[in-house]
């Protein structure tokens, strides 16, 4: 697997442009983040390093080990927060803010070239006078810098790695052509909804579309170069869990026979892991393996893709015309990932190609039979998206054949420390059994109270971003910012527990120093001498008598204590080291 060093200025980019990446390229790119103001080791090893902005490579390239090959990225607008510039009058006057003034210039140009250029923009960085045009200001991510005369801030969010930057990253790594059709889809979805949004860049969505065709035909003239290849078995599914194992048992079965399956389970619980193992452990074996995700691909590219075009279909489109993944897939399987995302209209086609086994090319009339073994994955829940109207009945029960579940980590997590070490494995390849009990120990509390919404993916992200930020063994407190609930409810309930034992101690030790004087204490004496509610000495003293320590009688002299009282102070603690005798 390729490993990607991802260095950024500030830890907000770093994050960002890292998610940016994992949603891109998915997981078959390991990928590390580091920021300037942070976490940099002395050496970043890595096949490839990838900069932010200059700025960032100015500061950090003499962390990078020797010869490693790095580019400094071009940075492109968040396309899905920029449509908030519509909502802005034409010719206001706005102040384009951002960290320096080579970026805010740069963030302006691209503004305009996307045809966004109904606004005055003036570019301000710190440092800068106010120039005092505008009462509005735009701003990446950078609203810290904006100036106090400004009344509104529109905040564009932090700046995307560029498209172009991406490709020539992927070039470099030598897998351009295995992503190269994710990247176009991903890539000209967003364009495209953004142009959208304004009626006024019709036109331009039009020319966007041509530009498409040439990616797609640039992408299917290279498909031969697509790797069609199913890497994972069942022996790479790690966990003991009953309700994993059981899985397992019931995908095994599911492997000798051809019909479709259907997984439905949460996001990062391993649905593309168990299709590969299906597909290996099946008598298609030896054939493709095409995984199609509905969820990065667009609607307009999705016909082409999936089922390929002819000569002349569409403007831009190759010479030769095009395979699509089904036949791609041909006499192997296909995986319909994130089958929920399909749109209505596909899942029509969908559903005629599954009833059929035939697919037609764009462009062309000509039935192509297609022997595929389909497994479908989602995870959404499809019988609610059924009563919603998002997901057609018929389909479900096409694709319902072999259903298949999978355990959230949450409801596995005995499998923890054994994922983990495996994780840990890929990062310290001499890391041996004791060190890895050892590494993960202070934070296995933490993890088996955690709810891992990620599952297993989530999982392995921590443990990476741990093997990268901790020198040593990790605590609680290195963990990332979304353990920090978990964390302040534990301590709470410990501190809660801690309370509850010393309030014991308390207790016990007034009814010793009343008994020396042959006194005894009701409920209400001892909540008035400790100054606590008298609901809760109720429960301490039901606890004491459940622990043998009292008797409880009723009337006066109600509370008897069981040992005698010299000893309970003999043994006293620091509790009652304050507490004046009576
Ligand atoms: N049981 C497991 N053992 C080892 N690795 C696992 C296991 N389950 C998942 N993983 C790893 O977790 C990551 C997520 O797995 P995968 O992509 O198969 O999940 P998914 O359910 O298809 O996710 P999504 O719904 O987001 O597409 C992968 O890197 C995979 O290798």
């Amino acid at each position: 697997m390729k490993h990607i060093a991802l260095i950024a200025l500030g830890e907000k980019t770093s994050y960002f442009c890292r998610d940016q990446l994992h949603r891109l390229l998915g997981n078959r790119i390991n990928i590390s983040n580091y920021y300037a103001e942070g976490n940099l080791p002395q050496r970043i090893k890595a096949d490839f390093a990838i900069f932010t902005s200059r700025l960032a490579y100015q500061k950090t390239h003499t962390h990078l080990s020797d010869g490693l090959p790095y580019m400094i990225s071009r940075r492109s607008i968040n396309y899905h927060e920029v449509d908030k510039l519509f909502e802005l009058p034409a010719g206001t006057n706005v102040l384009l803010v951002n960290d320096c003034i080579q970026s805010a210039n740069d963030t302006i140009s691209l503004l305009q070239t996307l045809g966004i250029d109904h606004l005055n923009y003036y570019a301000y960085a710190p440092g800068m006078d106010d120039p005092k045009m505008a009462k509005v200001a735009v701003t990446p991510g950078e609203s810290r810098f904006v100036p106090p005369s400004i009344e509104k801030i529109v905040d564009i969010k932090t700046r995307l790695l560029d498209i172009t930057s991406l490709v020539e990253m992927l070039s470099r790594i030598g897998l351009l052509t295995y992503y190269a059709d994710f990247l176009s889809a991903q890539y000209v979805r967003d364009i495209i909804q953004l142009i959208d949004k304004n009626q006024r860049y019709k036109n331009r969505a039009a020319q966007l579309e041509q530009e498409l065709c040439r990616l797609e035909a640039s992408r299917s003239q290279k498909t031969s170069d697509v790797n069609l290849q199913a890497v994972y078995h069942f022996d790479d599914i790690i966990g003991s869990a009953p309700a994993l194992q059981s899985a397992i048992h019931i995908a095994k079965r599911f492997a000798d026979s051809d019909s479709t399956v259907l997984i439905q389970a949460q996001s990062g619980t391993g649905k593309e892991l168990m299709a590969q193992s299906i597909h290996n452990a099946s008598e298609r074996a030896d054939g493709p393996f095409v995984a199609v995700n509905f969820a990065a691909i667009t609607e307009t590219l999705l016909d082409s893709e999936l089922f390929g075009y002819v000569e002349g279909a569409f403007t831009g489109a190759s010479r030769h015309g095009a395979i699509g993944l089904f036949e791609q897939a041909n006499h192997g399987t296909i995986f319909l990932d994130e089958i929920g995302d399909a749109s209505l209209s596909f899942q029509v086609k969908l559903l005629r190609v599954l009833q059929e086994r035939e697919i037609r090319r764009v462009g062309s009339t000509v039935p192509i039979h297609i022997d595929v073994r389909i497994i479908a994955a989602t995870n959404q829940d499809l019988k609610v998206l059924i009563r919603q109207g998002r997901f057609r009945e018929d389909l479900y029960y096409r694709l319902n054949v072999l259903p298949l579940t999978l355990p959230p980590l949450a409801e596995r997590k005995e499998d923890i420390p054994v994922l983990v070490a495996a994780f840990l494995k890929s990062f310290f390849l001499d890391m041996g059994a004791s060190e890895m009990r050892d590494w993960i120990k202070e934070i296995l509390p933490v993890f088996h109270q955690y709810s891992w919404p990620g599952n297993i993916r989530e999982l392995q992200n921590v443990v990476e971003y741990l093997a990268n930020v901790c020198d040593g063994r990790p605590r609680p407190d290195d963990l990332p910012s979304s353990f920090t609930a978990t964390i302040a409810s534990m301590r709470n309930r410990q501190g809660g527990e801690t309370a509850g034992e010393n309030l014991k101690k308390a207790v016990l030790q007034e009814l010793a120093i009343a008994a020396r004087i042959g006194k005894h204490l009701g409920r209400r004496s001892l909540a008035r001498n400790l100054d606590v509610p008298e609901s809760q000495i109720r429960h301490i003293c039901q606890d004491l008598v459940k622990e043998g320590e009292i008797t409880l009688k009723s009337g006066r002299g109600g509370i008897q204590l069981r040992r005698n009282w010299s000893e309970i102070l003999d043994s006293r603690g620091d509790i009652a080291r304050n507490q004046p005798l009576l």
